[in-house]
């Protein structure tokens, strides 16, 4: 028997841009069931190669190209190459919808979407992802952070082919011990490192923003898993947490991504939600 308290509601349809190692996970779960979401529709630069797993689903999303999710949906998940960003997040927030940030390094050069999704009562969520603590980080800048100093170690294959590595000819394929590549600002990383330090401009959002967050990296062929560090020194506390992540099919990529944004699908319509 239905329960006759128990309020109608219309589920929230969600679109994934991508399907790399987080958006496969995504549109997974979201397929197994989340509660009030539906995933409505997926985007992929080649949508041939997904057939089969997409054919696996209990229900098929539409197929469609990023420039048309926004008909169908009301969230999107961006987690394509971070060039993209303006052409899966802009309809979106601009039409008063949600769009999900993973590339949230991409946002530095695109800061106007936020101005966007201001005037239009859109909203960008960028999740905790590959990092760990945004919750306290976001708390202690209600008072006043003096500092935030993180320190990031990676195997060389979650590195190499950065922009930073190649234009200053830095050799890590070789390297037999840590070696220190880059000590710089969040910004600077971003631009260094566009598909590997997300991370630290998420920090750099929920702290003292993108030109006080101090970051150095790390290539170090003795570690197997991406490995952030991160130090805050506040009014309020002095917190340092680190996080070990495990590389997904994309070396550069922590498995824990993907399960921070099933977890925010989560929280939306949960009678209980912990963290902020
Ligand atoms: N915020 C965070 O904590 C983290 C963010 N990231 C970022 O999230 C994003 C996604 O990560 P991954 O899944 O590992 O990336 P990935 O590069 O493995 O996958 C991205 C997918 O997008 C597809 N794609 C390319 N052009 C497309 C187009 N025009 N339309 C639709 N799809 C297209 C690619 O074929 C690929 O399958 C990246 O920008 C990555 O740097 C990754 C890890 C942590
Ligand atoms: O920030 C990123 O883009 C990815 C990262 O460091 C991780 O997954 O550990």
């Amino acid at each position: 028997m239905t329960n006759p308290t128990k309020a109608t509601r219309t589920d929230l349809r969600v679109a994934i841009a991508g399907l790399g190692p987080i958006g496969t996970k995504v549109a997974q779960a979201l397929d197994r069931g989340i509660d009030g979401l539906v995933l409505a529709a997926v985007s992929a630069q080649n949508p041939e190669k997904h057939r089969s797993w997409l054919g696996d689903l209990a229900t098929a999303p539409a197929v469609l190209g990023i420039e048309k999710l926004a008909d169908v949906a009301d969230i999107v998940i961006e987690c394509a190459p971070a060039k993209l960003i303006r052409s899966i997040v802009a309809p979106f927030v601009g039409s008063g919808k949600t769009a999900v940030v993973l590339s949230a390094g991409a946002l530095l050069e695109n800061e106007d979407l936020i101005e966007l999704a201001k005037q239009s009562g859109g909203q960008i969520v960028v999740p905790t992802g590959a990092l760990i603590g945004l919750d306290a980080v976001t708390a202690a800048a209600v008072g006043k952070i003096h500092s935030v100093r993180m320190v990031t170690r990676k195997p060389v294959q979650g590195l190499a082919g950065a922009p930073y590595i190649v234009e200053n000819n830095i050799d890590i394929e070789r390297i037999t011990e840590p070696l220190r590549i880059f000590e710089g600002t969040a910004r600077e990383a971003a631009k260094g490192f566009p598909a590997n330090l997300n991370v630290a401009v998420a920090l750099s959002l929920a702290g003292i923003g993108p030109d006080r967050t101090r970051l150095e990296i790390w290539a170090d062929p003795t570690v197997t898993r991406n490995i952030h560090r991160v130090e805050v020194e506040s009014d309020a506390a002095r917190f340092s947490m680190s996080i070990e992540n495990i590389p997904s099919e994309n070396p550069k990529t922590g498995r824990i991504t993907a399960l921070s944004v099933i977890a925010y699908l989560r929280k939306l319509h949960a009678p209980l939600r912990v963290g902020t």
